[in-house]
Formats: structure tokens, sequence, C-alpha cells
């Protein structure tokens, strides 16, 4: 019966004990090679335990009573069929897509059970998959035992209800189960709101849509297929339920920015002291925190799951000349972001973009590589559009040279020629990328204002050969002089800073 849908099969997804796991091993190496540089426990290393003693635990319920914020935030996705509808592209590219979904969903703590794939021009209207299709995909949920459908692309809320009634378990899209990961890895303060507020700016719309569908779930409602003048006190709940998120998501609002200039202010002051700032960009499970780790020594967690980092870290590290700077890593990015996440997390992404350097780290060893590098750039992009300003300027670091396929790489190579090429874990090409950043951060001048006392000459001499002077006055105490000059010398030079 599967044989025309492009199935992805069993051993594919399926953990064997078919027991909730973290995608792979949950004791395998948490903090790969920094964490073995390391002897005591890393803030990582509990974040991590944390998170695993927080996985799901199979055979809960999965039923929702209500359907306000609070409910929705707890779904349980357990027994998982993933549907996709392959509009473009190769069916190995489809395939990926699919892939990339099931890895979504087991870092939620799922259990995937089987996967489909249809070819079609677009997605069905009314209920995403042909509805040929989607009577397939009952099937496949009933013979699996599946107690939810995840579709790989974003649904209207009518085709989430109507292929809710064909295949008779909750379906969910995949905007919904990034923002249940997001959800479920936030942390501080601000993520913890801003992923609040792009799950409501989901919710929002498909309030109707829930609650048709729970009270299918909880047995039935007479009249729920109405539609058009289905009014009474179902209908007022949806309305107070509306009102009252939007209330909150006005408050949310008004905190993030709060919060943020609480840390506009924190970057000011390191603008100030002239310290170069690097952030760390790239496709979820790529090796940004990794790549931190390897940088700097901080026990940032690293985990084989997908947006395992959503707060932003900052920390100061060297370069091989002494010049500071502060590397930050953040949030990755997935092809097609929810946008509400892109809204809610505007301020985090805006301090990204404000870096003097991005280090774009992507995973050698991905199947598409060059796909993951448009996704992120495209992203990028729609953020500083929005801020009116141009993209710093990036250095890609084409990461896990040890894991990748040399073959692969060769053509990487070829393919991105100003690309840096290294390993997190073996530490190969750290090297070669220290030097990069040193000259990227080295060819920015900054101004300064310093009196230098008239015993350091020399350093006189070094503003006037290595900077440009625009301004020079002799004083009691020292030289006056106003000059563009490299980060490495404005270092030097903090001290005497007027
Ligand atoms: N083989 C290999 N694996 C690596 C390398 N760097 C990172 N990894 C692994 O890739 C996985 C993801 O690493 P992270 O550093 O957490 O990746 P990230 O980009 O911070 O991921 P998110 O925060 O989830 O977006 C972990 O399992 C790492 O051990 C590398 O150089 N080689
Ligand atoms: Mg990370």
């Amino acid at each position: 019966m599967r044989q025309s849908t492009n199935s992805l099969g069993h051993n594919d997804f399926t953990p064997d004990d078919g027991a909730i796991e973290l995608n792979g091993d949950p004791l395998a190496e948490p903090g790969g090679q920094a964490s073995d540089a390391r002897t005591d426990v890393s803030v990582g290393e509990l974040q991590l335990e944390d998170r695993t003693s927080l996985r799901r635990v199979a055979g809960l319920s999965t039923e929702l009573t209500d359907i306000t914020e609070v409910e929705y935030r707890q779904l349980r996705l357990e027994k998982v069929v993933l549907a996709g509808v392959w509009t473009q592209g190769t069916s190995a590219q489809a395939e990926a897509s699919l892939r990339e979904l099931a890895a979504l969903a087991e870092t939620a703590g799922s259990a995937v059970l089987d996967g489909v794939i249809q070819r079609r021009d677009k997605p069905d209207a009314a209920t995403y998959l042909g509805s040929g299709k989607a009577a397939e995909l009952r099937e496949i949920v009933l013979s699996t035992g599946a107690d939810t459908v995840i579709c790989d692309g974003e649904l209207t809320p009518a085709q989430l209800t109507a292929l809710e009634k064909i295949v008779k378990v909750k379906v969910i899209d995949r905007t919904a189960l990034i923002l249940d990961i997001f959800a479920q890895h936030a942390t501080s303060r601000e993520g913890k709101a801003q992923v609040t507020l792009a799950q409501m700016e989901y919710m929002l719309p498909r309030l109707r849509g829930w609650g048709e569908a729970l009270s299918r779930q909880a047995g039935g409602r007479a009249g729920s297929n109405g539609g058009v003048g289905l009014r009474g006190p179902g209908e007022t709940k949806i309305e107070t339920d509306r009102r009252r998120i939007r209330e909150r998501m006005a408050k949310l609002k008004r905190e993030i920015r709060a919060m943020k200039s609480a840390r506009d202010t924190k970057r000011a002051r390191r603008q100030r002291n002239q310290v170069p700032s690097v952030a760390i960009v790239g496709y979820t499970n790529a090796g940004k925190s990794s790549l931190l780790n390897a940088l700097t020594g901080a026990g940032v967690l690293v985990q084989n799951a997908l947006f395992a980092t959503l707060d932003p870290t900052t920390r100061r590290a060297s370069l091989d000349d002494g010049r500071e700077y502060v590397l930050t890593d953040t949030v990755g990015f997935v092809r097609h972001l929810p946008t509400q996440l892109v809204e809610a997390f505007r301020s985090t992404l805006e301090e990204v973009t404000d870096a003097d350097v991005l280090v774009h780290v992507v995973d050698g060893s991905d199947e598409f590589p060059l796909g993951q590098i448009k996704a992120v750039r495209e992203v990028i992009n729609e953020v500083v559009e929005e801020q009116g300003t141009t993209p710093p300027p990036e250095l890609l670091v084409i990461n896990k040279t040890d894991a990748a396929d040399p073959m692969a790489l060769a053509q990487l190579r070829r393919a991105l020629p100003g690309a840096v090429f290294v390993s997190a874990h073996s530490g190969a090409g750290l090297t070669a990328l220290r030097e990069q950043l040193a000259d990227r951060l080295g060819r920015k001048d900054v101004e300064v204002l310093v009196e230098v006392p008239y015993a350091r000459g020399e350093l006189v001499a070094r503003i006037h050969t290595e900077g440009t002077v625009t301004g020079e006055t002799h004083e009691a105490e020292g030289t006056r002089i106003r000059a563009h000059v490299p980060y490495s010398l404005a270092a030097s030079l903090q001290e005497f800073a007027l």
C-alpha cells in the first residue's frame, strides 16, 4: 500500500527499544573533546544533565484538556509518523529534509516510527497531503500505533484540522515542533520570554483549530463542524483566550525590550573599551558551541541535538598577538526557521549582526552544506534588512573536517575558496582560523582620543606609523592625539584614553 509513497522505512529512525532518546546514545561523549580538556563540571555539563533528566517518558497521555497557551506548551509528542510533501529539488534533498525533521522530532523527545513523502507540485490546499495519501497515512498511523503526525512544513490552521480528521491523531507542523524544542531548551529569562512570545504568535490564529480538534478528541461536540455562525460559550472562550494572549504578548514584548537595553549597555561598554566582537553563527548542530569551547576553553553546552544553544554566551578570547576580543555563541538556524522565532529573537539576533566579524560555522560532514549556508544567510539578511544595515564581514568556517568525506571536502574547498577548514574536535585548522581572525579584526580601525605621557614617546611614534592622525596637540602632561588606529594598538593605548 505504501509503495507509491516514498517511505523512508523503519530503520532510519526507530530507536530499537522504542524508548525515547535524544538523538543517539545519551551517554555518549556529551562534550566531545572540549569536555575532555576540563576537569571541573562545567555549566554545559550541568545543563546537559538537567536536560537528560527532563526527557519525556513514553506512555503519558497526549490529550490536551484545554486550549490555553499553558497546555500548548505541554504538548506531548511521543510516537510520531512524519509526512512531507516534496515539491522541488532532488529526491535526496527531500529525504534529507525528512531526516532533519526526524532529528528535530527526536530532539523534542519523540520516537519516530515512520516517515512518508509525497511528490506533488504543491501541498494540497485542504489537507496538505492529497486525500488518497492522507488515507494511507491513517493506515500507517494505525499499524505503527503512532499518536502524532508531524508535517514537514507550515500548515494552515484549516489544513491541520482537516488532516487530523482523516488520520484521527494529533497533527502538528514543523513550526510547532521547532517552537516546542525552543520551549524545552530555553533557560534564561530572556530566552523563555522570547520563546513564549513566538509560541503565542503562532497560537493566536490557530486557537479555533486547536479547539475543534481537542473537543473532537474529548469525544466530539455537536455541531463542531458547523463553521459559519458557530457562536456560543465556546466562541466566547476563544475570544477571551485571544484577548488574554494578546495582552500577555504585549507585556512580553515590553519585557524583552527592557532586557535588551540591559544587554545594550554591556555591549556599549565593550565598544567603548574597543574590544572587537566576533559572533559565531551557523546552522543548528554545526558545532558553534564546540568551536567557542575550542577557542576559549569555555564549558558551553555541546550536544548532538538541534538547538542545544538558545541563549547567547559571550566569552573573552585573545589572539596570538595578545589582542583581546569577545566571542559570542548563539542560537543556530535551520531551513524555514519559523518567522515567529526570528521575530521574537530579533533582539538577540541584532546583537549578533552588530558584531565586527561573523564566524559562520558550517557542518562539513553534512550532506548539503551549501544548503545550510544559504539558509543561514537568509536569516541574517532578513535581520539586517529590518535593521536597515548591512551584515558584518563573514568568515566561513567549515567544521567537522575529521568526520567529513574527503571527496566532499575537496569539492567544498573548490566551491568556497575563502573558507577555513577546521575540526573543533581534533583542533585541526584552529591556528589558521585564529590567524584569519587576527587579520580581519586588525583591518578595522577605531578612532581614539588619547593623551600619551612624554615618557612614552614610542607609543606616539607607533600611532604615526600604524594609524592615521587627525589631530595632535602638546599639553602639559603629554601629547594629545586623535587618530584612527588598528585594534591592536588601541588596546595598548587604552590606559591613556581621554
Ligand atoms: N566529528 C566532529 N563532531 C563535532 C565537531 N564539532 C562539533 N561536533 C559535534 O557536533 C554536535 C553539535 O555540536 P555543538 O557544538 O553543540 O553544535 P552547535 O552548532 O552549538 O549546535 P546548536 O547549539 O544545537 O545549534 C556535537 O555532537 C559535537 O560533539 C567536529 O569538529 N568533529
Ligand atoms: Mg550550541
